[in-house]
């Protein structure tokens, strides 16, 4: 962890202080300007991934700002998402995600239920995984686990343009995703280049959400999507810029609105992250709730490693007094049993 080159002195920061944040809470999401945070700029990229450390010790979430996936891609891919949900629900069926065994497609209104308190998932969604931007074809002869595999999609004549919109977003968002990795290396102060071998095939899966507005019953049972965190190492989410329907769990338990800002994505920690890091990067609670009276579309990127990567804790994020917590266990293993137990109760 020698920060200076051949200088035999090693700097080793207080990551472990950082768990104080456990008694620390927050009451806004800071906003983080990745311009600048090019290769050549490393005094702006440490700048940054400080920033990062930050809100990832102490909140689990932040905004990026300058992110460079352009917005053309976004509205591309919310304008599919529009006229996919508008199909009739029997033509939506046909690509229940029920019938893929790599949770692929479509997931009808209450199919899930992300906190099993509540009453069902007041959603609908669409989620894809990786393939080739041009031919639509999957890595051939490198499949990566259980969750890899072809997509699902609407015929080109129901949705024109509609595979080809939601892969365009979904490449520009998994770029961003690699770009932030080294940063998150650089916040853990590992090596940037840590995770460049575990996320060679990144399990990325993309949903595309619908949440009507909700005018039934307003009690804290009945929501867009209940109080869960994700399962992957980091969710990149576009959200829709006039609706405010997000919500952050701080550490008194109040929730925080994470209110829009156009032209920034919210980024949050993952499951995956937490274990890895030993729960000094924080997974916090969130849900979403759609009392605007309006339809509600958003976007989240959920940006996992390499299936076979074992999720042990990193070693600058354990000590004696903050031994390991969790069990280790294989990346993709650990998505493909939160995923099963999320859709086994609308099977
Ligand atoms: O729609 C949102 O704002 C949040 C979605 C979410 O948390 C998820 O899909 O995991
Ligand atoms: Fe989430």
């Amino acid at each position: 962890m020698s920060r200076s080159g051949n200088d035999e002195q090693t700097y080793v920061r207080p990551m472990l202080l950082a768990d104080a944040r456990t008694e620390s809470s927050f009451d806004e999401i800071p906003v983080i300007d990745l311009h600048g945070a090019t290769p050549t700029d490393s005094r702006t990229r440490r700048e940054i991934a400080d920033l990062i450390r930050d809100a990832c010790v102490n909140v689990g979430f932040f905004y990026v700002k300058n992110h460079g996936v352009p917005e053309s891609a976004a509205l591309g891919a919310l304008d599919a998402a529009t006229r996919f949900f508008a199909l009739p629900e029997d033509s939506k069926m046909k690509l229940d995600i029920h019938n893929s065994v790599n949770f692929k497609g479509y997931t009808a209104l209450l199919g899930e239920n992300a906190d099993p308190d509540n009453r069902g998932d007041l959603h609908e969604g669409f989620d894809l995984g990786w393939e080739k931007l041009e031919d639509g074809s999957s890595r051939s002869g490198e499949e990566d686990g259980a969750m890899a595999g072809s997509n699902v999609w609407p015929s080109e004549v129901l949705v024109p343009g509609f595979r080809k919109a939601a892969m365009e977003y979904y490449h520009a968002t998994v770029r961003l995703g690699q770009f932030l990795f080294p940063l998150f290396a650089l916040a853990l102060d590992l090596p940037e280049d840590f995770f460049s071998d575990k996320i060679t095939k990144p399990a990325a899966i993309m949903r595309l959400l619908y949440y009507p507005p909700q005018t039934g019953v307003v009690d804290d049972r009945t929501m867009g999507i209940g109080a869960h965190t994700d399962y992957e190492c980091f969710t990149i989410l576009w959200q829709q810029d006039d609706i405010q329907a997000l919500q952050v769990l701080n550490a008194s338990g109040k929730w925080i609105d994470a209110v829009p800002i156009p032209g920034a994505l919210v980024v949050n920690i993952g499951d995956q992250f937490a274990r890895w890091t030993n729960d000094v990067f924080k997974s916090t609670v969130h849900r979403a709730v759609n009392r605007s009276g309006a339809e509600r579309y958003s976007i989240p990127l959920f940006f996992g490693t390499d299936y076979n990567v074992r999720l042990e804790a990193l070693p600058s994020c354990v000590s004696e007094d903050m031994p390991a917590k969790y069990e280790v266990v294989t990346a993709g293993e650990y998505v493909k049993s939160r995923l099963e137990a999320t859709y086994a109760h609308s099977k």
